[in-house]
């Protein structure tokens, strides 16, 4: 397993938003988190990147214990993430912002970035050309030079996604990514997600309310309800358990 969380509880004051929560991710796989708002699945996902500490419980990825470890370490061991509302560096250049995402990887320190040896420049050069390869594996090489702000929603998305890239994550975590695409980039979209693991060999968590892109990609489906998974399995055995059904149908009927 790629990823093993164990009983994973976090409570804000009285509220539990995630209660004593078991969930793996195999290597390799296309994994997705879905349920009601409120349900807990970005807590969930906050905990797993380190941005909350869970309140009891523990968490392996990649042979580690990374419970309670802070974002950049985990981010190191190799696992990265989008978020619901894009975090681009707007002002900054396609280029730029995936160069940003490097920056983990690169040895160089204070003083080599002022006094530039030749060590420095070849590895400048190199992080130049290997972020140019990952724009071009997201489609965007022919906009390297436009300033995040003036590119189109699905290409800013896009490029979320190459900065993630460019970390060289093991594992990556995408938070509503179709979120508030038209049908065509949705499909468009869904298929770039499963190009990342077929092409990268990369293993996805996905959190997604678009039921049609969770329901096509993912090899696995966990669903929360008030900070507890309710069900667990493939989309067809999710998709009619009676459990979901009431989950989504009892929180509609109330809405
Ligand atoms: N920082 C926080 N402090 C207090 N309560 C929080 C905090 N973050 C989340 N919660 C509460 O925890 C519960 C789970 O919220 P969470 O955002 O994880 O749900 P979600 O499934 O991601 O919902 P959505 O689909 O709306 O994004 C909610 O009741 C929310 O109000």
């Amino acid at each position: 397993m790629l990823l093993h969380a164990h009983k994973v509880t976090k409570e804000f004051g009285g509220l539990v938003a995630v209660r004593e929560v078991d969930f793996t991710i195999p290597e390799r796989s296309i994994v997705s988190i879905i349920g009601p708002n409120g349900a807990g699945k970005t807590t969930f996902f906050n905990i797993l990147t380190g941005l909350y500490k869970p309140t009891s419980g523990r968490i392996e990825f990649d042979g580690h214990d990374i419970t309670g470890k802070p974002p950049h370490e985990i981010v190191k061991l190799g696992m990265c993430r989008t978020f619901q509302n894009i975090r681009l560096f707007q002002n900054m250049t396609a280029l730029q912002n995936v160069l940003v995402g490097e920056h983990v990887r690169l040895k160089a320190g204070l003083i080599g970035a002022i006094f530039r040896p030749p060590s420095v420049i070849r590895e400048e050069e190199s992080a130049v050309r290997k972020a140019r390869e990952l724009l071009a594996f997201v489609g965007l090489r022919r906009v390297e030079d436009v300033t995040a702000k003036h590119l189109s929603y699905g290409d800013q998305r896009r490029l979320e996604i190459a900065r993630a890239l460019a970390s060289d994550p093991k594992l990556l975590l995408l938070d509503e990514p179709t979120a508030g695409m038209n049908p065509q980039e949705t499909a468009a979209m869904t298929r770039f997600i499963s190009r990342l693991r077929e092409d990268l060999g990369l293993s996805i968590l996905l959190i997604e309310h678009d039921m049609k892109v969770v329901m096509g990609i993912s090899d696995r489906v966990s669903v929360l309800d008030y900070g507890e998974k309710i069900s667990e399995g493939t989309p067809n055995e999710v998709r009619s358990d009676p459990r979901v059904i009431e989950a989504y149908l009892g929180r509609a009927a109330t809405a």
